[in-house]
């Protein structure tokens, strides 16, 4: 009985047990059953994106960069720039290739140092790389990049760029301002004749400065830089163009322009420029309304730019678009950013070169005091013979490029270049100082020779891609007629009218520091000074 009740306790609390182990393992068959479900859940919903980081790896073990020098985590190379960029970048360059892939923070910077590496990215793939990355500077001084130099490409920087070109730029429309060059010079000349009579050595940046100023500023807005509110803001301007953004490259820093106060002063001189540009549109529609002028936007009365952009905007012939009174400004900005201060930087060098190389400046006071015979002041007429003039221009242009690296441009899509895999928003830098001090293609190329130009027909618009000053393509510049003229005109006439010595006398290759600025357009970081006597 005790057995049975035995057998019977025993048979029931086994039956016990095994119903709870069944419980035990039907609870882990549903904790098992739960968690492959998650599992499963959890791989169906990330399934796409690991699909998508295994392919990429995948896919980048398969793609070629260029070569890349070692770079710091977060800043990339950013911290081996140094001041003067295009020597750093050339200097690089003869480790790396003429194709190297930097890192400028989070953005990859393609760096091209070479003709045949340009060809490809100015020329052949122009359609690809004619896109301009965004720059926190160029937004905040150019309306929002509403310009055409930092305009992203498209239909609107179509329209603008063909407004420039045709309305201010073009070869029919740079001869209309021939008699405000004419004028300009005069007043330089004068200047330079006080500076004579009282002995005093003539600063030649700041002659250079304002005659180029002066020649832009009449010729877009009608009226004179010197004198004009234009000039504090314009050279804060500069200096902030010149500073690096760090938030244009590691946009999580962003703040820092902010706190160190940057952004700040920026915008401040933004709105004194902004303040500036709208009392000059102001005065040109009221003295439209006043002396009733017409919307002969083209016609032969010399209208500047805009006269020009106010008769476009009335009878919006031209675009599809209306031009408002921000776009006016931002292409009026455009003008003074892109059109100044590169001539006067081919001006300062030219003169400073030809200090140094006494035998250059005898060649070519020969030359066009032979093409001025007894005229005291050279016109743009006695220009086109002047063979030597144009080849010490030339010389200058390749040797001291005022953009040694070209405004930076962006692709717009993947492509490959010269065997290497170039991803989309890749940014590229071309130096053109490098291609065109490159020893390959030129002899000597350090030296200023200017002969080199005399005997050969290398262009410089963009068509011969071993000198490219201007850039090429698309994006190159619109304004080289207007700037040649300028620069050949007052250099005719600057060493047609005087002699010129350095200050103590000194003469030679050492005469004169050539240190160089930072910055989009580099100048000679101290101002030149000499002394002019009188030709005639
Ligand atoms: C010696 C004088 C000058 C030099 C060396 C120069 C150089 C340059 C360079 C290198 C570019 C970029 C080209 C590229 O990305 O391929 C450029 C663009 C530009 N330049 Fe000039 N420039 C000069 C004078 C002027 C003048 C006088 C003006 C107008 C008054 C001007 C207006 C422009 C504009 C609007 C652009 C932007 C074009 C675009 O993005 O489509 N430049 N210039």
């Amino acid at each position: 009985m005790h057995m049975e009740k035995d057998g019977v306790t025993k048979s029931s609390s086994d039956h016990n047990l095994q119903a709870e182990a069944n419980d035990v393992f039907s609870q882990w068959n549903l904790l098992l059953v739960v968690l492959h479900f998650h599992v499963a859940f959890f791989i169906l919903l990330a399934f796409p994106t690991i699909f998508n980081l295994l392919s990429k790896l995948n896919s980048n073990s398969h793609k070629k960069s260029p070569p890349s020098p070692p770079k710091r985590p977060i800043i990339g190379n950013l911290h081996q720039l140094g001041t003067l960029t295009h020597h750093t970048l050339q200097s690089f360059a003869q480790t790396y290739g003429p194709l190297m892939l930097l890192h400028f923070g989070k953005v990859s910077v393609l760096v091209v140092s070479n003709t045949e590496a340009a060809r490809e990215v100015l020329k052949t793939q122009d359609h690809i790389f004619c896109n301009r990355p965004y720059r926190k500077m160029f937004d905040i001084f150019w309306y929002g990049s509403r310009d055409v130099a930092s305009a992203p490409y498209g239909h609107y920087w179509r329209q603008v760029k063909s407004i420039c070109v045709l309305h201010l730029l073009s070869a029919k429309k740079v001869q209309c301002f021939r008699k405000v060059r004419e004028e300009e010079v005069v007043v330089m000349i004068e200047k330079v004749m006080e500076s004579c009579s009282s002995l005093v050595p003539v600063n030649l940046t700041d002659l250079f400065s304002d005659v180029t100023n002066d020649i832009v500023c009449r010729s877009v807005i009608g009226r004179r830089y010197e004198g004009s509110e234009l000039r504090g803001p314009m050279s804060q301007l500069e200096e902030l163009l010149g500073a690096s953004v760090i938030g244009d490259y590691i946009p999580w820093l962003d703040w820092l322009g902010r706190v160190n106060g940057m952004y700040g002063r920026a915008e401040r001189v933004a709105k004194r420029l902004d303040e500036f540009l709208d009392e000059v549109v102001d005065e040109h529609v009221s003295m439209r309304s006043h002396d009733g002028h017409g919307d002969d936007v083209d016609g032969e009365r010399q209208n500047d730019f805009v006269d020009i952009l106010l008769g476009i905007q009335r009878t919006s012939s031209t675009t599809d678009f209306q031009i408002d009174r921000t776009i006016m400004k931002a292409l009026i900005m455009d003008m003074f950013g892109a059109g100044t201060d590169t001539t006067l930087a081919v001006l300062e060098w030219a003169m400073t070169e030809l200090l140094r190389h006494p035998n250059v400046m005898q060649k070519l006071q020969v030359e066009v005091r032979s093409m001025a015979r007894d005229k005291t002041h050279i016109t743009e007429e006695d220009l086109s013979g002047m063979s030597y003039l144009k080849a010490v221009i030339k010389e200058i242009l390749r040797l001291h490029p005022p953009s040694p690296i070209l405004i930076p441009r962006e692709s717009m899509q993947d492509t490959k270049v010269m065997g290497y895999d170039i991803a989309i928003g890749t940014q590229v830098l071309v130096n053109a100082w490098a291609i065109s001090t490159d020893p390959s293609y030129w002899d000597k190329p350090l030296e200023f020779q200017p002969e080199r130009f005399l005997r050969s027909w290398m262009d410089i618009k963009g068509h011969d891609l071993e000198l490219v000053p201007f850039g090429a393509g698309r994006r190159g510049c619109p304004g080289i007629a207007f700037a040649m003229v300028v620069n050949e005109l007052v250099l005719a006439n600057i060493v047609h009218q005087f002699d010129w010595t350095v200050p103590g006398g000194v003469v030679g290759e050492q005469t004169l520091c050539m240190s160089e600025t930072t910055g989009l357009t580099v100048h000679r970081k101290l101002p030149l000074v000499a002394l002019a006597s009188p030709y005639m």
